[in-house]
């Protein structure tokens, strides 16, 4: 269990963190979704004790990090894969993170097991691709079998092999009745990983709910329309205050239903090539509800997300 009240945290005149509560329950894997500057990896910091909160606090299973009597056997975390000596195997690094944290050495082949590195468990952890090195670190996260789990983007840069084989390990930690708290900034990822979600932007929640609840309340209905007067259309449909995205060579329109769309068509002598009915992709959703709280407006963030539909 985490708990987080009036978490703030402001870097000179920067409010990464903005008065942030919320709750991350055992069992589960929450998503902590949010567009990048959030303020997801803050969060994670303060939540381990890496950077003090300005004010507000943050307790895990009822105590601040700092307070924890061995914190690798509370909570264990992935912030960053390729933090590992080079030059050391992949037993000879949890070794030594197993000595110097007084966790018994029979753990250590117990979680090259779990995480399936058994067999190159001797050799450099340097030479390591990213998917095994996001192996070795979840397994240095779970040396001291803690209760709680943090993963800071852990499936950033994986092929979909890695990432299927994260998104099953970390339901299996759920499942054995574990914390497991995940952030993320690709909501179809977070969509199929984590049951519960955690949505921030600039800083501040913007929702907390189960991922079922944030999906069918994000997900509003769209309609797609091809024409070959696509500028006139949209203009119309602008001033009939729909909300208009582009896409190839077709526009997605929200606010209004395909028969009023068709009308506007028709006054303004308008021809359609298509012009259907779409239930909302999950990640223009997220698109709109956390739009005003992207930090840095590309213009880009539709096609972006197109991007990571088609990559799903
Ligand atoms: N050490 C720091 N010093 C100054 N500003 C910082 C520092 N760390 C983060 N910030 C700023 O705080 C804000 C939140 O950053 P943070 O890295 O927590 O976001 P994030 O949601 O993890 O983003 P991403 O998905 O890109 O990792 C950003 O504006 C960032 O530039």
């Amino acid at each position: 269990m985490i708990e987080a009240a009036g978490l703030t945290k402001r870097y000179g005149k920067t409010l990464a963190v903005n008065n942030l509560s919320f709750s991350v329950a055992s069992g589960k894997v929450t998503g902590f979704l949010g567009p990048n500057g959030a303020g997801k990896s803050t969060t994670m910091r303060m939540i381990l004790g890496l950077d003090n909160p300005t004010s507000g606090q943050v307790r895990i299973g009822g105590k601040q990090y700092r307070e924890l009597k061995d914190p690798l056997r509370t909570v264990g975390a992935l912030l960053d894969a390729k933090w590992v000596h080079p030059n050391r195997s992949a037993r000879a690094h949890l070794r030594w993170m197993a000595k110097s944290n007084k966790i018994a050495e029979s753990r250590v082949d117990e979680v090259l097991e779990t995480v399936g590195l058994t067999s190159v468990a001797g050799k450099r952890a340097g030479g390591f691709s990213l998917g095994m090195s996001q192996r070795l670190g979840i397994a240095a996260a779970l040396l001291g079998d803690p209760e709680v789990l943090l993963f800071d983007e852990p499936v950033n840069g994986l092929d979909p092999e890695g990432i299927l084989w994260i998104r099953k390990f970390m339901h299996r930690l759920a499942d054995d009745g574990r914390t497991v708290f995940v952030s993320s900034h690709l909501l179809s990822e977070m969509a199929l990983t984590a049951s519960q979600l955690i949505v921030i932007g600039k800083g501040q929640l913007i929702s907390q709910s189960s991922t079922e609840d944030f999906v069918s309340r994000a997900a509003e209905n769209t309609v797609k329309v091809r024409s070959p007067q696509l500028a006139e259309l949209r203009s119309a449909l602008t001033q009939a205050s729909a909300q208009v995205t582009d896409e190839d060579r077709a526009i997605v329109v929200s606010g209004l239903d395909s028969a009023k769309i068709g009308e506007i068509a028709a006054a303004n002598k308008i021809v359609l090539h298509e012009l259907s009915p779409q239930t909302g992709s999950l990640e223009q959703a997220f698109m709109q509800i956390t739009g005003d709280s992207v930090e840095y407006h590309t213009g880009l963030e539709a096609e972006a997300a197109e991007v990571v539909s088609a990559a799903q």
